[in-house]
């Protein structure tokens, strides 16, 4: 077809509510029985084909139930990471040649049948593998996941537009090319959003992709890959190798074929990636490309002018939702005395008090478990710390118990130390501390607060007093990659609040914007010359 397509303008998708007695919510509920019930083999996909990786066997299991088995999956080993990689680089000439329009409208596709069809498969999957509410499924399997895919194909499509100017007698062009060889995404257990998106956003612009889902998070990544292919996607574009990734690296690090890592997850693997990477690097055809959003110590900053009623809901809300399992999570609050003393902290402790966490198709519940046993244990050692330390006192929370589910009480301590560790580690859990400081320290505490973490991933200021808020912005500029008003740090919505975070919290190369998806082409620049010269003399040699 000769034509100069446009796409459809994308929208957010709307987040439905599943009140009680809605059609919404019944039907979700029988697909969570559904899988709840089944025991699925989570097998690889590689070249379009569904086996069993070769490794050790590993039980998916529901986080808030720990002895009931969701599926089966296994460990891809050495032979599994070479057929993928081999899949990915057969399938490359035959994708990249499929015009633009052709990719992105088996991606459109895939979001209509998540927002319609599949989103209670992908919701429900979300909740029993991930250990999550029905509202923090729905904003991140279904309603994250089609912006991802929507969006991302109105960045491309104006990147493709992007061409150089031509001086009179020439032609200068660029050919948007995909990358040489294949990439690897890498996704956390966190959410089922991320983890679709890592892989489709390079094979979007023409890429092949070998994708390691967590897997904590395989139930979800299963069916997203299911998505996918029914949604058109040829064999052996995205090629999803289970288990957890060590012995898939060793193979795919090492191959010349590397053009580009997506990764999301902690700072610890993504910096392992990296160096490897650096070692390897006369192995390469190209320099791989290297993008990864990491984790986040992320703030949240009170000034005695602030809304003391929005304060306690977006401490609440961005600590504990999830679990605390949100690389944007509330971990660490600075509050003035005035404000903690005047009844916040007795609101606080009495709020995270009533939080339920318990299982998740029970949707009375606030929120589920930490993800696993690991996740647990790390948690326990850090209340044991927090309870141990003469500069650190509980006031609600403080407990776990792994009995039934790994389940971890939503913590609230307060410490006189501002560069306590617990201030600068990432447990990635529900576990808040504050600081409380005179309030006429104010700006020494904001000085603090803006470099004691490594991170730079997101970030709050509570004040009306506008010249608090201008102030703050500034001195924080590189604090948070991003910076929120009067608002807690979590939740950004594609479109709208681009994400990503600097420092040790990543590339901030922003998930579902144009700035991630340039790191995915490789323009070939082509200039035609319609009269070339026939003379090689110039005026000056007279
Ligand atoms: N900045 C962001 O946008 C963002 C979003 C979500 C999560 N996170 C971060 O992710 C972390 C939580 O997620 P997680 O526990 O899944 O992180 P993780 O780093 O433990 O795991 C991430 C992925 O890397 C894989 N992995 C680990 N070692 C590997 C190796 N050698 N080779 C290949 N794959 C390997 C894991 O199996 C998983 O798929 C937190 O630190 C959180 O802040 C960041
Ligand atoms: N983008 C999500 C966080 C993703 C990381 O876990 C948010 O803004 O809350």
């Amino acid at each position: 077809m000769d034509a100069v397509f446009s796409v459809p303008e994308p929208r957010n998708e709307p987040v439905r509510a599943y009140e009680p007695g809605s059609a919404d919510r019944e039907r979700l509920q029988r697909r969570l029985a559904e899988l709840a019930a089944d025991r699925l083999d989570l097998t690889m996909t590689v070249a379009g084909e569904q086996r069993m990786a070769g490794g050790e066997r590993i039980d998916v299991v529901q986080p808030h139930r720990h002895a009931h088995v969701l599926g089966v999956t296994a460990h891809a080993d050495q032979a599994d990471a070479r057929a993928a990689v081999k899949a990915a680089l057969d399938a490359a000439p035959m994708w990249r040649a499929l015009p633009f329009e052709e990719r992105a409208a088996i991606f459109l596709r895939a979001a209509e049948l998540l927002a319609g069809p599949w989103r209670d498969t992908l919701n429900a999957a979300t909740m029993l593998g991930q250990s999550k509410t029905v509202v923090q499924a729905e904003i991140d399997s279904a309603c994250e996941f089609v912006d991802f895919l929507r969006f991302n194909v109105h960045f491309a499509r104006k990147l493709l537009e992007e061409q150089p100017m031509s001086s009179p007698g020439v032609w200068n062009r660029f050919d948007h090319r995909p990358l040489e060889g294949f990439v690897y995404a890498i996704t956390p257990f966190n959410f089922t959003a991320i983890a679709g998106n890592l892989p489709s956003a390079p094979a979007l612009l023409g890429n092949t992709v070998v994708w390691k889902p967590a897997p904590t998070q395989q139930l979800a990544a299963h069916f997203t890959m299911r998505l996918f292919e029914a949604a058109g996607l040829p064999p052996g574009v995205i090629n999803m190798v289970t288990g957890r990734g060590e012995e898939v690296s060793e193979v795919v690090l090492a191959d010349p074929d590397l053009a580009g890592i997506h990764f999301t997850g902690s700072t610890k693997v993504f910096q392992h990636l990296w160096r490897t990477v650096g070692e390897n690097i006369a192995r390469y055809r190209g320099y791989p490309r290297l993008v990864g959003e990491t984790g986040g110590k992320d703030f949240v900053v009170a000034h005695t002018s602030a809304d003391v009623d929005a304060l306690h809901t977006a401490l609440i809300r961005g600590a504990y939702e999830y679990q605390g399992q949100k690389c944007s999570a509330a971990s660490r609050a600075y509050v003035p005395r005035s404000i903690w003393e005047g009844g916040l902290r007795d609101r606080l402790a009495a709020t995270a008090d009533s939080l339920t966490y318990g299982d998740v198709t029970d949707f009375s519940n606030f929120g589920g478990a930490v993800i696993d046993s690991k996740a647990f244990d790390r948690h326990t050692a850090a209340l044991e710390l927090i309870s141990s330390d003469d500069s650190c006192r509980v006031l609600a929370g403080g407990t776990a118990d792994d009995s039934v589910g790994w389940f971890v009480r939503p913590t609230l301590f307060e410490c006189t130390d501002g560069t306590h560790e617990t201030f600068t580690t990432e447990y990635f859990g529900p576990i808040l501390g504050v600081h409380v400081f005179d309030d006429a320290r104010f700006e020494d505490v904001v000085a603090q607060a803006e470099s004691v973490a490594p991170y730079a991933l997101t970030g709050s200021i509570f004040a009306t007093d506008r010249r608090v808020v201008e102030a703050v912005a500034e001195r924080m500029r590189y604090a948070a990659g991003n910076f929120y008003v009067n608002d807690k740090p979590t939740g950004a919505v594609v479109g709208q609040q681009p994400f990503g975070g600097a420092r040790a919290s990543g590339t901030n190369d922003k998930a579902g914007s144009w700035h991630n998806l340039v790191r995915w082409m490789s323009p070939r620049t082509i200039k035609e010359t319609f009269v070339p010269p026939t003379d090689h003399t110039y005026p000056h040699m007279g």
